[in-house]
Protein backbone atom coordinates (compact mmCIF):
# COMPACT_ATOMS: atom_id res chain seq x y z
CA UNK A 1 0.00 0.00 0.00
CA UNK A 2 0.99 3.58 -0.54
CA UNK A 3 -0.23 6.25 1.30
CA UNK A 4 0.13 9.44 -1.20
CA UNK A 5 -1.98 12.25 -0.25
CA UNK A 6 -3.14 13.22 -3.90
CA UNK A 7 -4.60 10.92 -6.91
CA UNK A 8 -2.81 12.25 -9.58
CA UNK A 9 -3.92 11.85 -13.22
CA UNK A 10 -0.66 12.12 -16.00
CA UNK A 11 -1.18 11.71 -19.54
CA UNK A 12 -1.79 12.92 -22.74
CA UNK A 13 -4.81 14.80 -24.27
CA UNK A 14 -8.17 13.10 -24.50
CA UNK A 15 -6.62 10.20 -22.83
CA UNK A 16 -9.68 10.85 -20.15
CA UNK A 17 -7.59 12.72 -16.98
CA UNK A 18 -10.12 15.08 -16.51
CA UNK A 19 -13.59 12.66 -17.69
CA UNK A 20 -12.13 9.62 -15.38
CA UNK A 21 -11.30 11.76 -12.51
CA UNK A 22 -14.38 13.53 -12.11
CA UNK A 23 -15.80 9.80 -11.66
CA UNK A 24 -12.83 8.61 -9.26
CA UNK A 25 -13.34 11.11 -7.58
CA UNK A 26 -16.76 10.84 -6.76
CA UNK A 27 -15.52 6.70 -5.99
CA UNK A 28 -12.95 7.52 -3.31
CA UNK A 29 -15.21 10.44 -1.52
CA UNK A 30 -12.64 13.13 -2.48
CA UNK A 31 -12.49 16.38 -4.44
CA UNK A 32 -11.88 16.84 -7.89
CA UNK A 33 -9.60 19.50 -8.81
CA UNK A 34 -8.35 19.95 -12.56
CA UNK A 35 -5.48 22.23 -13.34
CA UNK A 36 -6.81 23.46 -16.82
CA UNK A 37 -9.43 24.61 -14.89
CA UNK A 38 -7.82 25.92 -11.97
CA UNK A 39 -5.27 28.13 -14.34
CA UNK A 40 -8.24 29.41 -16.32
CA UNK A 41 -9.93 30.51 -13.13
CA UNK A 42 -6.97 31.90 -11.54
CA UNK A 43 -6.14 33.61 -15.29
CA UNK A 44 -9.74 34.52 -16.12
CA UNK A 45 -9.09 33.27 -19.36
CA UNK A 46 -9.93 30.23 -21.46
CA UNK A 47 -6.40 28.22 -22.16
CA UNK A 48 -6.44 29.17 -25.91
CA UNK A 49 -6.61 32.65 -25.04
CA UNK A 50 -3.65 32.06 -22.69
CA UNK A 51 -1.87 30.39 -25.39
CA UNK A 52 -2.64 32.89 -27.88
CA UNK A 53 -1.15 36.27 -25.49
CA UNK A 54 1.34 34.35 -23.56
CA UNK A 55 2.45 31.72 -26.00
CA UNK A 56 2.92 28.18 -24.58
CA UNK A 57 6.04 29.45 -22.32
CA UNK A 58 3.09 31.86 -20.19
CA UNK A 59 0.79 29.01 -20.14
CA UNK A 60 3.16 26.31 -18.55
CA UNK A 61 4.51 29.08 -16.14
CA UNK A 62 0.92 29.09 -14.46
CA UNK A 63 0.16 25.69 -15.04
CA UNK A 64 3.39 25.32 -12.85
CA UNK A 65 2.55 27.70 -10.13
CA UNK A 66 -1.01 26.79 -10.01
CA UNK A 67 -0.12 22.88 -9.98
CA UNK A 68 2.52 23.47 -6.68
CA UNK A 69 -0.43 25.56 -4.75
CA UNK A 70 -2.99 22.77 -5.34
CA UNK A 71 -0.20 19.92 -4.36
CA UNK A 72 0.32 21.94 -1.31
CA UNK A 73 -3.41 21.95 -0.51
CA UNK A 74 -6.21 19.29 0.61
CA UNK A 75 -6.28 16.01 -0.82
CA UNK A 76 -7.97 15.73 -4.12
CA UNK A 77 -8.16 13.77 -7.22
CA UNK A 78 -5.82 15.78 -9.28
CA UNK A 79 -6.44 15.95 -13.34
CA UNK A 80 -3.03 17.57 -14.56
CA UNK A 81 -2.60 18.93 -18.27
CA UNK A 82 -0.72 16.99 -20.97
CA UNK A 83 2.34 18.83 -20.71
CA UNK A 84 2.38 19.38 -16.55
CA UNK A 85 4.99 16.35 -17.18
CA UNK A 86 7.43 18.95 -18.82
CA UNK A 87 8.47 20.67 -16.28
CA UNK A 88 10.94 18.82 -14.26
CA UNK A 89 10.23 20.74 -10.76
CA UNK A 90 6.50 19.95 -11.65
CA UNK A 91 7.57 16.22 -11.90
CA UNK A 92 9.36 16.01 -8.81
CA UNK A 93 6.35 17.63 -6.89
CA UNK A 94 4.00 15.51 -8.50
CA UNK A 95 6.23 12.15 -7.45
CA UNK A 96 6.72 13.88 -3.86
CA UNK A 97 3.01 14.57 -3.20
CA UNK A 98 1.23 11.91 -5.05
CA UNK A 99 0.55 8.51 -6.44
CA UNK A 100 0.65 8.93 -9.84
CA UNK A 101 -1.55 7.25 -12.56
CA UNK A 102 -0.81 7.37 -16.00
CA UNK A 103 -3.55 7.39 -18.32
CA UNK A 104 -2.58 5.69 -21.72
CA UNK A 105 -4.51 5.58 -24.89
CA UNK A 106 -3.29 5.02 -28.25
CA UNK A 107 -3.17 7.66 -30.89
CA UNK A 108 -6.56 7.01 -33.05
CA UNK A 109 -8.58 6.33 -30.26
CA UNK A 110 -7.50 10.03 -28.61
CA UNK A 111 -7.67 11.54 -32.66
CA UNK A 112 -11.07 9.85 -32.45
CA UNK A 113 -12.12 11.49 -29.36
CA UNK A 114 -11.07 14.70 -30.02
CA UNK A 115 -11.82 15.28 -33.44
CA UNK A 116 -14.96 17.83 -32.61
CA UNK A 117 -12.39 19.56 -29.83
CA UNK A 118 -11.46 22.98 -30.37
CA UNK A 119 -10.49 24.12 -27.07
CA UNK A 120 -6.38 22.76 -27.48
CA UNK A 121 -4.31 25.07 -28.73
CA UNK A 122 -1.92 22.60 -29.64
CA UNK A 123 -4.05 20.98 -31.85
CA UNK A 124 -5.26 23.79 -33.63
CA UNK A 125 -3.06 24.18 -36.68
CA UNK A 126 -1.37 21.62 -38.79
CA UNK A 127 -1.70 17.34 -39.04
CA UNK A 128 -2.97 16.07 -35.92
CA UNK A 129 -2.17 12.74 -35.86
CA UNK A 130 1.38 13.86 -36.27
CA UNK A 131 1.20 16.19 -33.76
CA UNK A 132 -0.26 13.57 -31.14
CA UNK A 133 2.61 11.24 -32.52
CA UNK A 134 5.33 13.60 -31.59
CA UNK A 135 4.12 14.63 -27.95
CA UNK A 136 3.60 11.09 -27.71
CA UNK A 137 7.26 10.37 -28.67
CA UNK A 138 8.44 13.45 -26.53
CA UNK A 139 6.48 12.72 -23.15
CA UNK A 140 6.02 9.28 -23.04
CA UNK A 141 9.17 8.73 -21.07
CA UNK A 142 8.25 11.79 -18.71
CA UNK A 143 4.74 10.30 -18.28
CA UNK A 144 6.74 7.00 -17.21
CA UNK A 145 9.08 8.84 -14.94
CA UNK A 146 6.44 9.58 -12.64
CA UNK A 147 3.98 7.24 -12.80
CA UNK A 148 3.25 4.98 -9.75
CA UNK A 149 0.79 2.97 -12.49
CA UNK A 150 -0.34 2.68 -15.81
CA UNK A 151 -3.86 2.18 -16.84
CA UNK A 152 -5.20 2.15 -20.27
CA UNK A 153 -8.17 4.15 -21.22
CA UNK A 154 -8.68 2.59 -24.75
CA UNK A 155 -12.23 0.90 -25.05
CA UNK A 156 -13.66 1.82 -22.04
CA UNK A 157 -16.40 4.57 -21.26
CA UNK A 158 -15.19 7.11 -18.46
CA UNK A 159 -17.69 5.93 -16.12
CA UNK A 160 -15.93 2.30 -16.50
CA UNK A 161 -12.52 3.09 -16.83
CA UNK A 162 -13.40 4.89 -13.46
CA UNK A 163 -14.71 1.49 -11.90
CA UNK A 164 -12.04 -0.44 -13.02
CA UNK A 165 -9.15 1.97 -12.06
CA UNK A 166 -10.90 2.22 -8.76
CA UNK A 167 -10.39 -1.27 -8.13
CA UNK A 168 -6.99 -1.32 -9.31
CA UNK A 169 -5.91 1.35 -6.82
CA UNK A 170 -7.47 -0.63 -3.60
CA UNK A 171 -4.40 -2.78 -4.15
CA UNK A 172 -1.83 -0.52 -4.36
CA UNK A 173 -2.94 2.96 -3.08
CA UNK A 174 -4.72 4.02 0.30
CA UNK A 175 -6.20 7.50 0.34
CA UNK A 176 -4.82 9.21 3.45
CA UNK A 177 -8.73 9.69 4.55
CA UNK A 178 -9.39 5.98 4.27
CA UNK A 179 -11.75 5.13 1.13
CA UNK A 180 -15.29 5.57 2.05
CA UNK A 181 -17.11 5.17 -0.87
CA UNK A 182 -17.09 1.40 -2.68
CA UNK A 183 -16.80 0.98 -6.51
CA UNK A 184 -20.23 2.35 -6.79
CA UNK A 185 -20.07 5.82 -8.12
CA UNK A 186 -22.11 8.91 -6.34
CA UNK A 187 -25.50 9.58 -8.25
N1 LIG B 1 -12.62 6.54 -21.76
C1 LIG B 1 -13.22 7.34 -22.67
N2 LIG B 1 -14.04 6.82 -23.58
C2 LIG B 1 -14.62 7.62 -24.49
N3 LIG B 1 -14.46 8.95 -24.58
C3 LIG B 1 -13.67 9.49 -23.67
C4 LIG B 1 -13.00 8.72 -22.68
N4 LIG B 1 -12.25 9.55 -21.92
C5 LIG B 1 -12.45 10.77 -22.43
N5 LIG B 1 -13.29 10.74 -23.47
C6 LIG B 1 -13.73 11.90 -24.27
O1 LIG B 1 -12.56 12.46 -24.84
C7 LIG B 1 -12.59 13.88 -24.72
C8 LIG B 1 -11.39 14.32 -23.96
O2 LIG B 1 -11.42 13.74 -22.65
P1 LIG B 1 -10.81 14.50 -21.39
O3 LIG B 1 -11.15 15.96 -21.46
O4 LIG B 1 -11.20 13.75 -20.19
O5 LIG B 1 -9.25 14.32 -21.68
P2 LIG B 1 -8.01 14.86 -20.85
O6 LIG B 1 -7.11 13.71 -20.63
O7 LIG B 1 -8.48 15.59 -19.65
O8 LIG B 1 -7.33 15.86 -21.90
P3 LIG B 1 -6.48 17.23 -21.63
O9 LIG B 1 -5.05 16.84 -21.36
O10 LIG B 1 -6.55 17.99 -22.92
O11 LIG B 1 -7.09 17.97 -20.50
C9 LIG B 1 -13.91 14.22 -24.05
O12 LIG B 1 -14.83 14.56 -25.05
C10 LIG B 1 -14.32 12.95 -23.37
O13 LIG B 1 -15.72 12.83 -23.28
O1 LIG C 1 -0.96 18.46 -23.89
C1 LIG C 1 -0.86 19.69 -23.68
O2 LIG C 1 0.21 20.30 -23.78
C2 LIG C 1 -2.06 20.43 -23.23
C3 LIG C 1 -3.11 19.72 -22.71
C4 LIG C 1 -4.29 20.37 -22.13
O3 LIG C 1 -4.66 19.67 -20.96
C5 LIG C 1 -4.03 21.84 -21.80
O4 LIG C 1 -3.19 21.94 -20.66
C6 LIG C 1 -3.39 22.55 -22.97
O5 LIG C 1 -4.28 22.49 -24.05
C7 LIG C 1 -2.04 21.90 -23.34
MG1 LIG D 1 -8.32 17.54 -19.02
Amino acid sequence: MTPARHLVLVGPMGAGKTSIGRCLAKLFGLPFVDSDHEVEQRTGATVPTIFECEGEAGFRARERETLATLLAGPAAVLATGGGAVLDAGTRRLLAANGFVVHLHADVPTLLERLARDRSRPLLAAGDREATLRRLASERDPLYAEVADLVFDTAHLAPAEAARQLASELDRCWQPSHGRPVATEPAA
